[in-house]
């Protein structure tokens, strides 16, 4: 393919909207598709640029919109949706994994590895990215009951999609489809070997995108180039798979779980005591839809299992920062230290 224009890439009212008029007038607006330590790699409607970062701009990932001015990068523009692996309190010591994410489809597979702890807990991480999740079922062929297991998937969520497919069938993997138009930005969560490689060849087809290589000009003419993280699917979606993906983990991700669990969420403020720990407290809504069957045991205990999870994670981040702060004053005074003691020789 030739190189994308700005609405191929998902350009928006949201991107565009937050232009100035002088932005509007001065500066071009582009895709960060692949990042390097120092360096940036932008698809810019008609032109791939490459950026070495200023410090003060590091804080940028594949799947950002820049706005830049010829030779300068100017700045971010607020992102839609965000995988990040809060690595710490500030924004330096974030990792960000993805940006502008419009779906990702959470993959499972229906054999033996089937768990809807599992699943729930990547929709508290899509959640807390704010990207819509879909999840997607495969080796449909290799189990029985694939429609009862679906059931109880769509039972964590009734507004969820839930698709059953057998990965290695073309017109099954077509169910998916829809979700990839032009436009559109996807990526693939799921745990080493349920199929999400099986799953991106089938949406790619035997198409030359495949390789998500596009073919710009350079001096010399007409040239290919691939990038690593993005591939783009024949609807014209963008497919953006970072290493990244594998490593979220759930830190900071309160909201996530929160928006996961809303039903519980939702019962558990009708509980008669506010700090009820849902165990034999009297007037527990929680344990009440537990006993009637609304809720399952199972779903309690994920939810407050991915909680605990959740702050041990983010108490432990806070405590390596603190420490690591400790450390570099500690280095800070050996070294002032050694220098005055040189002056002094
Ligand atoms: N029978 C059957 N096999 C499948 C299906 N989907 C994937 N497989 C097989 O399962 C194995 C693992 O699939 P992959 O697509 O490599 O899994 P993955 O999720 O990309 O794995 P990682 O690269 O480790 O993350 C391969 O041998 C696939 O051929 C399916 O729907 N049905
Ligand atoms: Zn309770």
């Amino acid at each position: 393919m030739t190189l994308p224009s700005l609405i191929d890439l998902g350009m928006r009212p949201f991107f565009q909207q937050q232009l100035s008029l002088e932005e509007l007038e001065s500066c071009a607006l582009g895709r960060v598709v692949e990042q390097h330590k120092s360096e940036v790699v932008l698809l810019a409607g008609g032109e791939v640029k490459r950026y070495k970062l200023p410090p003060k701009l590091e804080v940028i990932c594949v799947g950002d919109w820049v706005v830049f001015n010829g030779e300068r990068l100017i700045r971010v523009l607020d992102r839609q949706s965000l995988f990040q692996r809060k690595a710490a309190g500030t924004a330096r010591e974030r990792q960000l994994i993805a940006a502008n994410i419009d779906i990702v489809f959470i993959v499972s597979s229906l054999n033996d590895d089937f768990s809807l702890n599992r699943i729930e807990r990547y929709l508290a991480l899509a959640r807390e990215a704010g990207v819509e999740p879909v999840i997607v079922l495969t080796k449909a062929d290799l189990c029985a009951d694939a429609d009862s297991i679906r059931a109880q998937v769509q039972k964590l969520d009734p507004l969820l999609s839930v698709h059953c497919v057998n990965g290695l069938d073309s017109d099954e993997v077509a169910a998916l489809k829809p979700y990839c138009q032009k436009g559109k930005t996807l990526t693939f969560l799921g745990s080493s070997g349920v199929g999400k490689s099986t799953l991106v060849n089938g949406l790619l087809g035997t198409s030359e995108m495949a390789t998500g290589s596009i073919r710009e000009q350079d001096s010399k003419g007409r040239h290919t180039t691939t990038y690593r993280a993005i591939k783009w699917l024949p609807e014209g979606g963008l497919l953006m798979d970072t290493p990244g993906m594998r490593e979220l983990q759930l830190s900071d991700a309160k909201e996530g779980i929160k928006a996961t669990f809303a039903d519980v969420e939702a019962l558990a403020s009708q509980c008669r005591f506010a700090d009820c720990g849902h165990e034999s407290e009297p007037g527990c809504a929680v344990r009440a839809a537990i006993e009637t069957g609304d809720l399952s045991l199972r779903r309690l205990e994920n939810y407050q299992k991915l909680l605990r999870e959740e702050s041990h994670n983010t108490a432990s981040l806070a405590q390596r920062r603190a420490k690591d702060r400790a450390f570099s004053k500690m280095v800070n005074t050996v070294q002032s230290q050694a220098r005055r003691a040189k002056k002094f020789k």
